[in-house]
C-alpha cells in the first residue's frame, strides 16, 4: 500500500482553517446588539467627529473580537477617513508597542526600535491624525493584560489626551475585557475615566440553540459532507455550553477529527470526541502563547519551585532561586512575577505581618502548565 506520512492519504477536512479561534465567519450571528451598539459608538467618526470610548464585557469565546473585526472591515470598505486600528494586548503591553502599532497602522511600517523616543513617535501619530483629519479606532483587546504596573491608565490617558495637544486629532478607544471579576470603572484613576466613559457593551454566554447553529455552520463549511453526524455534534454542543466557551467547542470538533483521521475512518464517532479539551486548558494555552521566551523559562522555574516544595513558596523563597538559575534581578522578577499575576496564571496572597512578602501559587495543575509550556 502507498503510503504517504506528511500528507495523510485522506482528510476530512475541506478547510481547517475554518475551526481556528481568529477566523472571521462569514456569517456572524446571535450578536445584532452588540454590533449596533459599538456601530453606535463608533458612528460619530465616519462623519469626522470624536466616536465614543466603548468596553466590551463578555467571557471568552462571545464574539467580542469578532464582533470587532466584522466591524473594522466594514469600516475599511467604506472609507478613508476613519483609521481602525487592532490591538492584543496580549502582544503589545507596553506603550511603545501600543504606539509603535498605531504608528505601524498610519505609516505602513514600524517606527525603528532603537534610537528613537516615544515622543517622536507620538508627535507623528498626533500631527498626522491632525493635519489629516483621519479619527483613529483603536481597540485594545483582553485589555486585562494592561492591569498590572498601573499600565492600563498610562496607556488610555496618553491615547485620550492626544486630542489636547494636537487639536483636530481624533480618537476612540474600544476596551475589551473577558474577566467577568474586573471591574474597570475601579482599575482607571477617576481623572482618567472622566475622559474615558466608556458605553458599556455587554456580550452574554451563548445558549444550547445558538452554540449548535454556529458549530454546525463551521462543520458545513469546514468538513466533508457526511463527516460529522447530528449525533456527535449535538455531544460537542452540550460539552461545549457546559464549558461556557465556543473556543472549546472549534478545538473539540479539530480534536476529534484528527481522532478519526488518525483511525483511518471518514466519519468521526462519538468515542473520537475529544473529552481532554476544556475552558481552563484552552484558557491556559492562550495565557502561555503570549509569554516572551525568556517569561515563558520564569514560569517554568516557578512551575518546578511549586512542584518541589512541601508549602507554598514565598516571593523571597522563589527570588532566591529564580536569580540563581536565571539571573532574574529584582526588577525583572517583580515585573515578572506581576505579569503573570495579571495573566492570571499565578496568584500572590500577601502574608499577613510580613510587608512586601507574598505567597506564590499556581492557578492551574503544574504537570498542565509544563505540559504546555
Ligand atoms: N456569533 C458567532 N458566530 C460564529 N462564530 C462565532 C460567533 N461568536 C464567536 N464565534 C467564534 O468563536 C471564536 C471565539 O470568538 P471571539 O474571539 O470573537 O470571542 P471573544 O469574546 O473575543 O473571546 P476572548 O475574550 O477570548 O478574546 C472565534 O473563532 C469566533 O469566530
Amino acid at each position: 500500500m502507498k503510503r504517504n506520512l506528511l500528507m495523510g492519504d485522506q482528510t476530512l477536512f475541506r478547510d481547517p482553517d475554518i475551526f481556528e479561534i481568529d477566523h472571521v465567519p462569514e456569517q456572524f450571528n446571535f450578536r445584532d446588539t452588540q454590533l449596533s451598539e459599538l456601530a453606535y459608538a463608533i458612528r460619530p467618526a465616519m462623519a469626522g467627529g470624536r466616536p465614543f470610548n466603548s468596553v466590551l464585557r463578555g467571557l471568552p469565546g462571545t464574539g467580542k473580537t469578532t464582533s470587532v473585526r466584522v466591524l473594522f472591515s466594514e469600516i475599511e470598505q467604506t472609507t478613508k477617513r476613519v483609521l481602525p486600528v487592532y490591538i492584543n494586548c496580549k502582544n503589545d503591553r507596553t506603550r511603545v508597542s501600543i504606539f509603535g502599532s498605531i504608528f505601524n497602522r498610519i505609516f505602513g511600517h514600524y517606527p525603528p526600535t532603537t534610537g528613537i523616543a516615544f515622543r517622536k513617535v507620538y508627535n507623528e501619530i498626533g500631527n498626522y491624525l491632525s493635519d489629516s483629519r483621519t479619527v483613529a479606532v483603536v481597540c485594545l483587546d483582553d485589555v486585562n493584560y494592561l492591569m498590572y504596573e498601573n499600565r492600563l491608565n498610562d496607556i488610555l490617558y496618553v491615547l485620550l489626551r492626544l486630542y489636547e495637544e494636537f487639536p483636530g486629532a481624533r480618537l476612540g478607544v474600544i476596551a475589551a475585557v473577558s474577566n467577568m471579576e474586573i471591574d474597570l470603572m475601579t482599575k482607571v484613576d477617576s481623572a482618567v475615566w472622566s475622559v474615558f466613559r466608556p458605553v458599556d457593551i455587554y456580550f452574554p454566554a451563548y445558549g444550547y440553540e445558538e452554540v449548535r447553529e454556529i458549530l454546525s455552520r463551521r462543520v458545513r463549511c469546514g468538513l466533508y459532507p457526511g463527516a460529522m453526524s447530528g449525533e456527535v455534534l449535538d455531544l460537542i454542543t452540550q460539552r461545549t455550553v457546559t464549558a461556557g466557551d465556543l473556543r472549546v467547542g472549534l478545538t473539540i470538533i479539530k480534536e476529534s477529527v484528527a481522532n478519526a483521521e488518525k483511525a483511518a475512518r471518514k466519519e468521526v464517532l462519538a468515542e473520537d470526541v475529544s473529552t481532554s479539551v476544556s475552558a481552563k486548558d484552552i484558557r491556559l494555552r492562550d495565557a502561555i502563547g503570549g509569554l516572551s521566551p525568556e517569561e515563558k523559562k520564569f514560569l517554568a522555574v516557578l512551575a518546578e519551585v511549586v512542584r518541589d516544595s512541601e508549602e507554598l513558596p514565598t516571593s523571597g523563597a522563589l527570588y532566591e532561586v529564580l536569580n540563581k538559575r536565571l539571573s532574574t534581578g529584582p526588577a525583572n522578577f517583580y515585573k515578572r512575577l506581576n505579569k503573570l499575576e495579571s495573566m492570571e496564571i499565578i496568584s500572590l496572597t500577601p502574608l499577613q505581618g510580613r510587608g512586601q512578602t507574598r505567597e506564590i501559587s499556581l492557578r492551574y495543575e503544574v504537570e498542565e502548565v509544563l505540559k504546555v509550556l
